[in-house]
């Protein structure tokens, strides 16, 4: 009897399982699962986007995926995340639980405090900053963590597989000096943000206010300043791999700055070319490839797919960005395909995501990635490097994996350009 006794839970439990994680019908296509694990074993450790992207040309623009019976479900067309985040948004602007992202994050997060001024180098919050943005980029993937999946792991030991925390290598390698440090480019933000005229001061801070109720919550806006900042990394890579397009976003901001001042927020009308450079930085290596998860709160049924309450969705912003219908040679930094293509425009917008979860800090970071690529532009000269052989220095870049995406390194050399302060 006693053998009974577990032999029959045994059994039931298998068969509830199978019947779980067996893939319905009705369900989006998608690579083929195991049994009992699903598609665990073919989801990508790094740089999913690529990967998620040839699924896509296999499988459609809606792909399904079970991890251990999470269903995921990733979009990879603009017109399918519309359809799902933006026009049904009210099922679909939830968060996953991701247990990995918050138990270690947030306790950091915590610690730092509000409304406190950075210093211009070597900031210690900033660095806690870099470091727990960096933690979460790669704590907030949905499906690499075996805790997210299943929460009572936490209750392991650290040396179980999927509870363990890994720092990320990402941070900059310090013992460069001509690579860009984060910290230096949020000097360069900073910095720009003090020259700024005090009406424009004003602007950013109102912005800023407003998103976090008059009080500016740091972590929040030094969390989306790291995203900024690594838009800014993209332009000064641009830079150096097409001079020409920098020539002539000179020649445009040298015109409103004629009385030798620096370009200011309100000059941005009368600059449509770099305008056009802004939007291309955003697109060319977006810095959320995947954008952040949502998830939905009820059954829902798209193109005759049932998609069920608890779905994980992830929208392949990188795809998106990267479609040569929308974006011919999309690989390509080509800024004067936003001149008068409103479709470009429209689907550019998933970079700050979609429906009621779109980002809440979408002016105030273009507001500080326009007026750090106006400044950049109005007093320096951003060229590829050579070596002593005189070849080229960082010619194959590659992209940190993660939430948050930039390059690994960015090698350049920033001059003064002739009758600046900076001579
Ligand atoms: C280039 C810079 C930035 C990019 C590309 C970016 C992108 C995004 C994306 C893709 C999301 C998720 C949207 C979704 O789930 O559909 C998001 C959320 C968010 N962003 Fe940004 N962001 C940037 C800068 C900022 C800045 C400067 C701030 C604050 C001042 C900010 C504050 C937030 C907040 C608070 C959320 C969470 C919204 C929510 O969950 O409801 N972001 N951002």
């Amino acid at each position: 009897m006693p053998q009974a006794a577990v032999i029959f839970p045994v059994i039931l439990g298998t068969l509830v399982l199978l019947y779980r994680y067996s893939k319905p019908q009705r369900w989006p296509p998608g690579p083929p699962p195991l049994l009992l694990v699903g598609n665990v074993h073919q989801m990508p450790k790094t740089h999913e986007w690529k990967t998620f992207a040839q699924w896509a040309k296999t499988y459609g623009d809606c792909v399904y995926v079970n991890v251990l019976g999470q269903p995921i479900v990733i979009l990879d067309s603009f017109a399918a995340a519309s359809d799902l985040l933006n026009q049904r948004s009210a099922i679909y602007a939830s968060r996953p639980h991701l247990p990995m992202a918050n138990l270690y994050t947030g306790s950091v997060i915590l610690r730092v405090t509000y409304g406190y001024q950075t210093a211009s180098e070597g900031d210690k919050f900033v660095a806690l900053a870099e470091e727990v943005l960096a933690a979460f980029s790669i704590a907030s993937q949905p499906g690499v963590w075996l805790v997210d999946i299943i929460p009572w792991l936490r209750h392991l030991p650290s040396w179980f597989p999927g509870t363990e925390f890994k720092r990320t290598a990402a941070l900059a390698n310090k013992d460069s000096p001509e690579m860009i440090q984060p910290n230096f480019v949020t000097t360069i933000l900073s910095q720009s943000a003090d020259v700024l005229p005090e009406e424009d001061r004003q602007d950013l801070m109102w912005a800023a206010g407003s998103l976090f109720g008059g009080k500016t919550c740091f972590i929040n806006v030094l969390a989306g300043s790291d995203t900024t900042v690594s838009a800014i990394s993209s332009f000064f890579l641009a830079m150096t791999m097409y001079p020409e397009v920098q020539s002539r976003a000179q020649a445009e901001v040298d015109k409103v700055g004629t009385d030798g001042r620096l370009p200011q927020l309100s000059d941005r009308p009368n600059l449509p070319y770099v305008e056009c450079v802004m939007q291309e930085v955003k697109r060319w290596n977006p810095v959320g490839p995947l954008g952040i998860p949502h998830m939905s709160t009820k059954d829902d049924v798209y193109r005759d797919y049932h998609l069920p309450a608890g779905t994980i969705i992830m929208a392949n912003v990188w795809s998106m960005l990267h479609d040569p219908l929308v974006f011919p040679d999309p690989h390509e930094f080509r800024p004067e395909r936003f001149l008068n293509d409103k479709r470009a425009v429209e689907v550019n917008t998933c970079v700050f995501g979609f429906g009621r979860r779109s980002c809440p800090g979408v002016y105030f970071a273009e507001a500080s990635l326009f007026i750090a690529i106006c400044t950049a532009l109005s007093q320096c000269n951003i060229s590829n490097p050579t070596n002593s052989r005189g070849q080229k220095i960082g010619k194959d870049v590659e992209y940190q994996t993660g939430t948050i995406s930039h390059p690994e390194k960015l090698f350049c050399n920033i001059t003064p350009r002739a009758g600046t302060s900076g001579e």
